[in-house]
């Protein structure tokens, strides 16, 4: 299908709604067949007033769950993992139920409860609880599993950051090396991804970088820099550092078929539907837009930065967006008409 021409009218107008309804500032870029837009609102660093720069490096949360999916989905190209057998064929004992399988942790069908619906009850008093706290893996599995599963395996969706620990583990057990590691040798440096980093436990951002800033759950508060984190409650399900022209260049990648079979890609695409504009597959979203044409891609969310980051089926465009706060249910919302002005062109505003 003949895309329409991105609307960079349109993608000003939805950054500048979400500076307006609380963001310090925003980004998005495009990528689409050798042509590149950019476009920025607002300011990177509140105290230096710095404007954001369409390159500022930023926290890409769970948009990390699909480089995560691609290493698995890696290894069962490899013939080092089936998808279909039980995460405790190799992790003995980890889980309570062998039932569970590798396919259900990366769909999120797993039933293994989400341990930061506890952790971030309170926005802030729960982030500055664990903004410095290095875990393990096994410890935050362990918070999860003190809760009941919320459904039988592979019997509902509900999407649960446990699944992406689990998936950090596996990846470890089954390389012997660090995740850092494996998402360096197998995704970084071959896609020469030089805005992209894993530096868990590290807490800063190398290089010019946007400032996160986490809205607090009292309106009229005020924002806390949340910039300075381990991300170690999240490390394989959200700790990953990157930019929009990596990410751009990652779902476009991954979508080009250059990262894994078509076997696996397919396995990755297989949709199981989350609302009726959204499906999820194994680490990846389908977002079906006003126009009909469905894109594939994440999101993100961690204290400081909402992240979008979306390619079309064959790669060809791709669209990452961020706004510097989060918290913010209205900045979210507002940040999906990134992807209609990105994709669906002027008809979309
Ligand atoms: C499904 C999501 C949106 S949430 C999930 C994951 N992020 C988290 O689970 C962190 C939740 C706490 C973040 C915090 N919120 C609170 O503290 C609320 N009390 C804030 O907004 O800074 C991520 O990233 N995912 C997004 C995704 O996959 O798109």
């Amino acid at each position: 299908a003949v895309l329409p021409a991105p609307d960079t009218t349109g993608l000003t107008a939805v950054l500048r709604s979400a500076v307006a309804q609380g963001a310090p500032g925003a980004l998005a870029r495009i990528d689409d067949r050798g042509s590149t837009y950019r476009v920025t609102y607002g300011v990177a660093d509140r105290a230096a007033r710095r404007a954001v720069d369409a390159g500022d490096r930023f926290r890409v949360g769970s948009v990390t769950k699909t480089f995560s999916a691609v290493v698995l989905l890696q290894l069962a190209d490899e013939h080092r993992l089936v998808l279909d057998a039980p995460v405790n064929r190799y992790l003995p004992g980890l889980l309570p139920d062998d039932r569970i399988t590798v396919r259900h942790v990366l769909s999120h069908r797993s039933g293994l409860y989400d341990y930061t619906n506890d952790m971030f009850a309170d926005s802030v008093s729960g982030f500055e609880a664990v903004r410095d706290r290095v875990f393990t893996y096994r410890q935050l599995v362990a918070l999860s599993l003190k809760k009941p599963r919320t459904n039988a395996p592979g019997a509902a969706y509900s999407y649960s950051n446990t699944n992406f620990v689990v998936a950090g583990l596996l990846i470890e057990k089954l390389t012997g090396h660090s995740v850092r590691t494996a998402y360096e040798d197998r995704i970084f440096g071959p896609l020469n991804l030089r805005d992209t980093f894993y530096l868990h436990p590290d807490t800063a951002i190398p290089g010019r970088h946007a400032r996160g800033y986490l809205t607090p759950d009292t309106a009229g508060a005020a924002l806390v820099d949340a910039t300075a984190q381990t991300v170690s409650w999240a490390q394989s399900a959200g700790a990953i550092i990157s930019s929009a022209r990596d990410l751009n260049t990652f779902y476009s990648a991954l979508l080009g078929g250059r990262l894994l079979s078509p076997a696996r890609l397919a396995d990755m695409e297989r949709f199981s539907p989350v609302n009726s504009t959204t499906a999820y597959g194994l680490g990846l979203r389908r977002r079906t837009l006003s126009c009909g044409i469905s894109v594939y891609g994440h999101t993100g969310a961690v204290q400081g930065y909402y992240t979008y980051a979306f390619a079309t089926k064959d790669g060809k465009r791709a669209l990452t967006a961020l706004a510097n706060t989060s918290n913010n249910g209205k900045v979210l919302s507002t940040l999906t008409g990134t992807l209609e002005s990105a994709f669906c062109g002027k008809a979309a505003r």
